[in-house]
């Protein structure tokens, strides 16, 4: 007969130490505090219950098989009630990993009032059959033990819970309870402990395993889940609060002591305090996320919950600006003239209601320009706004106090008048700007003007450069148009073949618009990561210059495998970002008389002109990789692995165009590549230690990859 001892040797803990290894590379101290929180609860709630119904006889252990006991209870029963946390919590970590709670709270407060009184209904009989012995005694305690903390925590989190995905809530509860069935039945059959005849229904729901025993290990485990998502969301909740005051203080990561009493304060905030519009804006963004780019979306998984929050506030913000200024662009061609103001002088308007400092720069820029400055303009148009940025104008004017030393990260508090201002400046935009632009707003604190402004010349660069992009709209709608169009169609391209005119003519302004819409995000990204250091309050210690320069390169090398990806789409929409001057390469094709970096001549032979230009703009692409990946180590420890994955998701992509002729390939399978390397990022280079060490192994990788990627595109038959 084998010991308690040994269950716990040979069934329990190896799980645990798979699920270690596995959290490992994640796991943070909102984890260790999950665990420690739980384990207290779960000490305190299930061991004075157990005690006593070892004391009523109800199950029972062979004294020489245990090693000693606590109030009855053997302590290798409060190793079970360690190991069981430890596997749920985990498990639940590593399910969950994907999940972004911050946009899954309810959008008001709410509770699960009606389910927490459903869930005490069963006490109505049980509490009568626990004080008798009967076979319903043992049934009878359980469900009293369970139900009351069942019940509790579905009026905290059921509402929370009903957003889940599923498989976040049912995997954790399910698979550790099925576990734990085997092991219990293993354990009562080899008499390691003993249920009582008397108290028990002794109904076997398979050889061995009691119902009684069932349903413990199930509530049980529902209980850890149900812990665990209350958890994640008071944490969420907190973040998203964090985010909206940043000088209120809620950050829980920085002192363990602190995180208890901010997790309840967050959890007892008062209805009207309840951050709805912040959460429902973040819903949008993360949902925009999903569709628009899957190498970030999965790689937002491996970030800190609030260095998450704050990218993907930027990444709305990006996506806003970017289709805005395309759509202002579409009308103003479309209807000649549109509605008067276009995309970029409407961002760089805001920008300067949240940056006051610029409003002279931008002012100065748009007079220049001819448009009406944003500043001292004469109130014409939109007469509300003009008013809100005239105010402040007046204002600064009058104390000046916000002078100097703006173009840091960690500008002051913006006080409360101000932010009302531009609250109610944004509900004067165009509506499908509102929620990014709000969610912007919130980053101002950490964010420097300058890459913001970066980001703004390269959409003006866009439009500048392409105005034929214009007809981006009208292209897709007239190649749905009918058969008629192919004429006109031809003559477009013509023509349009002569206009161009080309704005990239070298490859130095290739990379310098590429800085401008992606380094200068890179850089932004950095200041957003310094931002989402556990610490209490801005200001935070900015990026260092070195970190800067290189985030900058890492941007390049990313718009370089976007630009290389996309030669078709982009000339589909009357826009090529290939150099001029790489038409007289030596290597230029017969076929290819006209110039063939020009959008008519990249439609008219896509082959030639993709074999010709893709492979020089990965080579460039991945020498700004090679020059930056290394300081990706310097990055804080909360948005490392997350910049590794996104990048190393997004340069997979690269090296699939370079090793795959028959690109694209289907999108389904480029998913599973990103995923595996993301996979590849969070779990092989860590286990080797040494930085130095993984980045060779990284080089290593990628090349594996990219051989793997050919094999596995040629054995799909796509050419
Ligand atoms: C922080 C703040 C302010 C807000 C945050 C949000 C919030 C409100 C969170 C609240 C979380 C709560 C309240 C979580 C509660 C979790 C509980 C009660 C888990 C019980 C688990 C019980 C467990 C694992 C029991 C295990 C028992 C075992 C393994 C017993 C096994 C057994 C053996 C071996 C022999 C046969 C008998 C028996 C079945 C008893």
């Amino acid at each position: 007969m084998s010991s308690y001892a040994e269950i716990h040797l040979r069934y329990t803990l190896p799980p645990c130490l798979v699920l270690f290894l596995l959290s490992y590379p994640f796991s943070n101290s909102r984890h260790h505090f999950a665990l420690l929180f739980l384990l207290s609860v779960v000490i305190l709630c299930t061991a004075p219950w157990d005690s006593y119904v070892i004391h009523r006889g109800i199950w029972a252990y062979p004294s020489n098989n245990v090693m000693a006991t606590l109030f009855r209870i053997p302590v290798e029963e409060f190793a079970f009630f360690v190991i069981q946390t430890y596997m749920t919590t985990s498990l639940y970590s590593i399910i969950t990993k994907p999940t972004f709670h911050p946009s899954l709270l309810p959008p008001r407060k709410r509770r699960g009032t009606l389910g927490s009184l459903l869930l005490l209904i069963p006490l109505l009989p049980c509490i009568p059959l626990s004080c008798t012995t009967s076979h319903w005694t043992y049934t009878a305690l359980i469900v009293l033990w369970s139900a009351p903390f069942l019940s509790g925590l579905w009026y905290v989190s059921g509402p929370h819970l009903l957003r889940l995905p599923r498989k976040d809530v049912l995997i954790p509860i399910l698979l550790p309870a099925a576990y734990l069935w085997l092991v219990d039945g293993h354990a009562i059959r080899s008499g390691i402990w003993t249920i009582s005849e008397r108290t028990k229904l002794g109904w076997e729901l398979a050889p061995g395993l009691e119902l009684e025993e069932g349903l413990f290990f199930l509530l049980s485990n529902t209980l850890l889940v149900l812990g665990n998502i209350a958890l994640s969301q008071t944490f969420a909740l907190a973040d998203v609060l964090s985010l909206q005051h940043p000088h209120q203080n809620w950050h829980t990561d920085s002192n363990p002591l602190h995180t208890l009493p901010t997790l309840l304060a967050a959890l007892l905030l008062p209805a009207q305090d309840y951050p709805s519009t912040l959460i429902s804006h973040l819903s949008d963004a993360a949902v925009t996320l999903r569709e628009k780019s899957k190498s970030f979306d999965l790689a937002a998984a491996l970030f800190g919950d609030r260095c998450r929050l704050l990218l993907l506030s930027y990444y709305a913000f990006c996506r806003a600006t970017d289709d805005f200024v395309d759509e202002r662009q579409g009308q103003a061609q479309g209807q000649g003239g549109g509605e008067g103001e276009g995309g970029v002088e409407v961002i760089e308007r805001f920008l300067g209601l949240c940056y006051p400092e610029l409003r002279f720069e931008l002012g100065k820029e748009e007079g220049e320009g001819g448009t009406a400055p944003a500043g001292e303009g004469e109130g014409e148009g939109e007469g509300a706004a003009k008013d809100y940025m005239n105010g402040k104008v007046h204002d600064k004017a009058a104390n000046g106090h916000e002078n100097g030393n703006t173009h840091k990260a960690n500008r002051p508090t913006q006080d409360r008048m101000h932010s009302e201002k531009v609250e109610a400046y944004i509900l004067t935009l165009p509506p499908q700007l509102q929620p990014s632009f709000s969610l912007f707003y919130l980053l101002v604190p950490f964010l420097p003007p300058e890459p913001v402004l970066d980001l703004v010349k390269g959409y003006e660069f866009d439009l500048a450069a392409f105005p034929v992009a214009g007809t981006k709209g009208e292209d897709v709608g007239g190649a749905r148009g009918g058969e008629g169009a192919g004429e006109a169609e031809e003559e477009r391209k013509k023509n349009e073949n002569e206009q161009w005119n080309p704005a990239i003519k070298t490859e130095q302004d290739l990379i310098q618009y590429c800085q401008r819409v992606a380094g200068s995000v890179g850089v932004a990204c950095t200041y957003l990561f310094a931002a989402s250091q556990p610490q209490p309050q801005p200001p935070c210690t900015p990026p260092t210059q070195e970190l800067l320069e290189n985030a900058t390169n890492m941007g390049i090398a990313l718009q370089l495998v976007n630009i290389a990806r996309d030669i078709e789409a982009d000339a589909r929409m009357g826009r090529s970002y290939v150099p001029s001057s790489w038409a007289s390469s030596p290597s230029s094709p017969s076929s290819c008389q006209a110039d063939p970096t020009t959008p008519a001549t990249i439609l008219s032979h896509p082959k030639e002109c993709i074999a010709l230009f893709r492979p020089r703009l990965l080579t460039l692409a991945f020498k700004y990789y090679a020059l930056s990946a290394p300081s990706l180590h310097l990055l804080p420890t909360q948005s490392k692995q997350g910049a590794r994955a996104a990048v190393a998701a997004y340069m997979s992509m690269g090296l699939l165009m370079r090793s795959c002729p028959g690109w694209p390939v289907r999108s389904g399978w480029t998913t599973a590549v990103k995923v595996l390397v993301v996979l590849g990022v969070l779990y092989l280079p860590l286990s080797l230690g040494g930085e130095g060490m993984s980045w060779e192994l990284g080089a290593r990788n990628w090349e594996l990859a990219g051989q793997l990627g050919s094999l596995a595109a040629g054995s799909l038959g796509e050419k």
